[in-house]
Formats: structure tokens, C-alpha cells, sequence
């Protein structure tokens, strides 16, 4: 049960989660995470493995439900929704990529990319226009016919991430995407990924465990051990504020 808050959201964050609290069966995911992102902002969550960036953008779209805490999107409560509206909000406002492409063998590229617009109940020519737009714009048209057996994993990621841009969401929950890339790969999927969200005004939550691929982004978030770096180091050196005062004693 969470419980109810007096703090509104800042006005200026599209998105904003207090003091999340989350454990996986009993073992911490998150401890007191709070984090914000205004619209059309690109938000790196950093962290080593296991650090709780996968669970913290869960937290965030409504998949996962924190046990302590409060995440608001477009002024919308979302830890207080049922798990049909949120649902709902994943559908229409959010969309996802994971490391994996996850793209169906059996469809060509130009229906993975169409497959949330046809799912939610557009035309079949109006999700065609759109997914070959989109494949367009992220220049791999040319793949629009193929299937994704023909294509390299890098190109798949890319068709991924036409699939996850087409419906246009408000934001873009982008998970370890370029973790299984090469490194000019990666570089070419980012700037892709950061170009589009740019031009369209789709805010980015990008979790990476990468220097390099938190580069672009316009703020940071920090996560250790399931709690923000800053706190997580504290915690683990209970004298470092002692430490702290004796050394500026001494200077
Ligand atoms: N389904 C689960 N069941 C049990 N423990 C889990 C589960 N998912 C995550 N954890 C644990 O929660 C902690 C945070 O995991 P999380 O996947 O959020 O971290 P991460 O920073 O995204 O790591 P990675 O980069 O490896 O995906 C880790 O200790 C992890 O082992």
C-alpha cells in the first residue's frame, strides 16, 4: 500500500518518482530512489550490473508497483492506477527498448515497426504509412520488405527502435540499448535514438552502465546498490563526514 503524499510533482517534470522503495522477493531493488526528467529531456540512469536501473524504469512506466513511494507522470498518480489503466499508459504514452530487438521472424521489418500501431487498432494503411516513415527517417527504408533474418543485429536494433518511436510516445524507456553492439554500432544507434527523441520532443529514459553512452544526456542519475551513488557510498563509509571535517580542520 502506498501511501498518500502532500508533495505535488515539480511543474516542470513530465515525469517524477519520490523515495522509491522496491524489493525482488524479499532482496532490495531500490532503497529511496527519487528522480526527475522534464519533457523532451534525455535522462541517463547510470550504474554497474545490479545497481537497480532496470527495476527503477520499471517503477517508472507501471510495470512494477513501488512498495514505498510515488511516481507521477503528466500530473497523473501513477502509483495509484489499477493494472488496467496502467497498462493503458504503457500503451499510449510509453514506449520501451530493451537490449534484445524481440522482433517477430516471421513478419517483415515494415510490420515489427507497424505491430503497437496495429495492435491498438489503426488502419493497416495508416500503420504501413507510419512504420515506413519512421523507417525512413532513421534511414533504413531500404529494410522495409526484408525480414529480420536478413539483417544484422545492429539493423535489427535500429528496426527496434523504429518500433518503439512509431507511435510517437511522450517517453522513451530506453534499457541497456546498445549493450549488445559494437562500438561504432553503438555510437550510430545512439545518435539515431537521440536525433529522433530530439526532434519529435520525446523525452528518453536511458539506463546504461556505459560512460559513453550517458555522454548525450542532458542529466544523470546515479544508482549503487539500489540507492543514488552519493547516498549508497555514504552508507557504506560511516566516517566519511567525520573524515570530511577533519580533513577541512586540518587544511
Ligand atoms: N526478478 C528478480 N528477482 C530477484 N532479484 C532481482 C530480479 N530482478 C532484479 N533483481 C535484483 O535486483 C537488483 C537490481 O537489479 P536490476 O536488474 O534492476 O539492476 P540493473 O542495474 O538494471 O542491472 P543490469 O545492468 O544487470 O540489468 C539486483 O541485485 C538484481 O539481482
Amino acid at each position: 500500500m502506498v501511501a498518500p503524499s502532500d508533495n505535488a510533482p515539480p511543474d516542470d517534470d513530465v515525469l517524477w518518482a519520490r523515495a522509491l522503495h522496491y524489493s525482488h522477493s524479499g532482496s532490495p531493488g531500490l532503497i529511496g530512489v527519487t528522480a526527475g526528467v522534464r519533457r523532451g529531456e534525455i535522462l541517463a540512469v547510470t550504474g554497474p550490473r545490479g545497481s537497480g536501473k532496470t527495476t527503477l524504469l520499471r517503477c517508472l512506466t507501471g510495470r512494477l508497483v513501488p512498495e514505498q513511494g510515488e511516481v507521477w507522470f503528466d500530473g497523473v498518480p501513477v502509483h495509484t492506477l489499477g493494472p488496467v489503466a496502467r497498462e493503458r499508459l504503457r500503451r499510449d504514452r510509453f514506449a520501451w527498448i530493451g537490449p534484445e530487438p524481440q522482433l517477430l521472424p516471421e513478419l517483415k521489418v515494415w510490420e515489427n515497426t507497424a505491430l503497437p500501431l496495429l495492435l491498438t487498432g489503426a488502419t493497416h494503411r495508416a500503420a504501413k504509412h507510419a512504420a515506413c516513415a519512421w523507417l525512413d527517417r532513421l534511414d533504413i527504408g531500404g529494410f522495409a520488405r526484408k525480414r529480420p533474418g536478413a539483417l544484422t543485429r545492429a539493423e535489427c536494433q535500429r528496426v527496434a527502435l523504429a518500433r518503439a518511436l512509431v507511435g510517437e510516445p511522450t517517453v522513451l524507456f530506453a534499457d541497456e540499448p546498445t549493450a549488445p553492439l559494437h562500438r561504432a554500432e553503438r555510437a550510430l544507434l545512439l545518435r539515431t535514438l537521440t536525433t529522433a527523441a530530439r526532434s519529435h520532443g520525446i523525452t528518453v529514459v536511458l539506463a546504461t552502465h556505459d560512460e559513453e553512452t550517458a555522454a548525450p544526456a542532458d542529466r544523470r542519475l546515479d544508482l549503487l546498490d539500489g540507492r543514488p551513488a552519493a547516498a549508497a557510498t555514504a552508507a557504506d563509509s560511516p566516517r566519511t563526514t567525520e573524515d570530511q571535517a577533519a580533513c577541512s580542520l586540518s587544511a
